[in-house]
């Protein structure tokens, strides 16, 4: 079934520069998030996730300048470029925290210590909707409970610090849905709770997207993550998406180097425990001083000179793509 697209993201450049110098975080990053489907977005550290999200959510910092490219909001019949707003002007606010949400690693970016819980889940209400404040107050205690928060009535005039870290993510969660966002961007939501908390949260976004039909954009550094909760993964290095499609297809049948290196760096629910785990070898390059052509060559067992020169994105497959020149040898090798 093809899934409507609700956000397309196309050839997106995105660049800070400090002390006179580039750093190029997006170089040319292109996917689509649709309606009812979790895309996750994985890497490691630094290769431009976070970039990704406050791009889309116009949150960059004032170093960092969106070059190239676009991101085009598919809106009820109207195709919005986000990229060309005003950063703080009336549509993108209304848009931020209104048809597109998000939620963060730290629940305290977007909860605020001196409110209570309530007051800022109907402040975000009054915000984008007409409710009143009555309706407002009644919303929040309605969201806490769809939120699986206990005592609602109570804890909706608490305060930030009286909640246990599970149950503050779940509170930034009901702020993020009050306004039935289209869009749910979440960035490494759970990295900071244990696993079963973890699973807890994961869960309840996954109710929330079939109830709402709400499109998912999570960002993890976890492939786990990614097998046990999206429909369709983008797998970035070093400002690139280096391959992409349906979770199921890319995760068996990996053709990029480096998805493959990061399949075999963890444990697989299910596998026993005699796995051959192996890290990915080096490190990410220096991003003011990049290498030329392929970002991963440097760390790659099937490199040659042929990966001096950029790939271009090659089919694999139905919408399975990969930018490498020797996937046809990675698909086929075990190495
Ligand atoms: N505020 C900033 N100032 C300067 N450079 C930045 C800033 N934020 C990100 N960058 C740079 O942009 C690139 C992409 O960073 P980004 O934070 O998107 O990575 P990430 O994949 O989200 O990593 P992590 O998992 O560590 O959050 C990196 O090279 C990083 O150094």
């Amino acid at each position: 079934m093809e899934h409507d697209k609700i956000i397309s993201v196309n050839n997106l450049k995105t660049y800070f520069y400090t002390n006179e110098r580039c750093n190029r975080a997006l170089n040319g990053v292109s996917f689509d998030i649709r309606k009812g489907r979790t895309l996750c977005v994985v890497g490691e550290s630094g290769c431009g996730k976070s970039v990704t999200a406050a791009s889309i959510m116009q949150l960059l910092p004032d170093l960092s300048r969106i070059e190239e490219g676009s991101i085009t909001y598919h809106s009820d019949g109207e195709d919005i470029r986000i990229d060309k707003l005003p950063k703080n002007g009336k549509k993108m606010r209304s848009i931020r925290g209104g048809d597109i949400a998000m939620i963060f690693q730290d629940p305290m970016t977007a909860l605020n210590p001196v409110y209570t819980v309530g007051f800022q889940i109907s402040e975000n209400l009054k915000a984008h909707t007409k409710m009143t404040t009555k309706e407002a107050h009644a919303r929040s205690i309605e969201l806490l409970t769809l939120m699986g928060i206990p005592n609602p009535e109570q804890r909706v005039n608490e305060y930030p610090h009286q909640f246990s870290g599970g149950m503050r993510q779940r509170a930034m969660i009901a702020m993020a849905m009050s306004c039935n966002p289209k869009v749910l961007i979440a960035d490494e939501p759970t990295t900071a709770l244990d696993v079963t908390i973890q699973a807890q949260i994961f869960e309840l976004m996954m109710k929330l997207k079939k109830e709402f039909n709400t499109a998912i954009l999570l960002i993890t550094h976890d492939m786990g993550v990614v097998n046990e909760v999206s429909d369709e993964v983008a797998v970035m290095y070093m400002g690139n998406i280096v391959e992409s499609g349906i979770t199921k297809e890319v995760l068996t049948k990996p053709a990029h180097p480096y998805t493959k290196a990061l399949l075999q760096s963890i444990p697989i629910l299910g596998k026993g425990r005699n796995q051959d785990l192996k890290p990915i070898r080096g490190s990410t390059p220096d991003p003011y001083n990049r290498p030329v052509g392929c970002q991963f060559k440097d760390r790659c067992d099937f490199a040659t000179d042929k990966c001096m020169e950029m790939p271009g994105e090659e089919i694999v497959e139905g919408n399975h793509m990969v930018r490498c020149w020797h996937y046809k040898e990675v698909l086929s090798n075990g190495k």
